[in-house]
């Protein structure tokens, strides 16, 4: 199985709409992958707070028609990335994912919104529920950015099925370390291929860290990217998911439910 991971420039200089037509046409281009990766809110850029609500689309519109053509025409499997959707209870950074005849087969809103008090973190409205694209080869859970620091999100999609994340982002390039990191770390811990797709170029004044990294269930990099626009191609073994399982079968050995110890608990910052 092949994928492509499509590290895309986000800069200021191009508009929404000339980046959704190139977006567009390097999904078409790698119709030798059978599955293709965008990155996070590749449309308006992750930090591009101001240009959220103007740029906000509903599921029927402009990125999704495009993304589900292109989908259908290169014949992939398309993890579009994410936009920033318009619900009418509020925005989401959804993301969205096409089978190779163009349908949405799923969605994911982010569960953990970046920012704390600010930005993403009150702009937009946290999604609550998983979700596992139905890949017959290689069935993958979505998380989006932020998300890859909570391990017990990607211990759900475990439990429900996934044997990879896809993990698109718009990771600064301050925190590089972190990403490649935790990618790794989330390979090992739940014995399952990562794929995360950053972007590149600098936009609201924050660098992008690009650098995005496939890694395989025994926390193997298999490619990683630079930092400017590049598109990574890695050949996958869905097989070896369950071999790595079966001959170190560290998962059987979780303890869930330990009761909490007689201190008092710490809060939720860890104090
Ligand atoms: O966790 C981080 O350091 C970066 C997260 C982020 O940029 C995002 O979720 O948009």
């Amino acid at each position: 199985m092949r994928a492509s991971l499509i590290q895309i420039s986000v800069n200021p200089d191009e508009t929404v709409d000339a980046r959704r037509r190139r977006a567009a046409a390097l999904v078409r281009e790698e119709a030798a992958s059978d599955l293709v990766v965008l990155p996070e809110l590749w449309t308006v850029g992750a930090f591009a707070y101001e240009s959220f609500a103007a740029e906000a689309e509903t599921l029927e519109g402009p990125t999704r028609q495009a993304m589900a053509d292109a989908a259908a025409e290169a014949r992939v499997w398309l993890h579009a990335g994410s936009l920033v959707e318009r619900a009418p209870e509020g925005l989401y950074n959804t993301s969205l994912v096409f089978s190779p005849d163009g349908e949405l087969v799923r969605t994911y809103r982010k569960i953990h919104r970046f920012g704390f008090d600010q930005g993403e973190a009150v702009l937009m409205s946290a999604g609550d529920t998983l979700a596992v694209a139905p890949c017959p080869e290689l069935p993958f859970g979505l998380a989006t950015c932020y998300d890859l620091r909570f391990p017990e999100l990607f211990r759900g999609l475990v439990d429900a099925g996934a044997r990879a994340f896809v993990v698109p982002a718009g990771w600064p390039e301050r925190r590089r370390e972190h990403w490649s990191l935790l990618a790794r770390a989330r390979a090992v811990e739940n014995q399952a291929y990562v794929l995360a797709c950053g972007t590149a170029g600098t936009h609201a004044g924050v660098e992008q860290a690009g650098h995005s990294v496939v890694v395989d269930p025994w926390g193997e990099v298999l490619a990683e990217a630079g930092r400017g626009e590049e598109v990574l191609v890695v050949e996958l073994d869905p097989a070896r998911v369950m071999t790595t399982r079966d001959q170190f079968p560290a998962l059987k050995d979780r303890v869930l439910g330990l009761p909490l110890p007689a201190t008092p608990p710490t809060d939720r910052n860890g104090r």
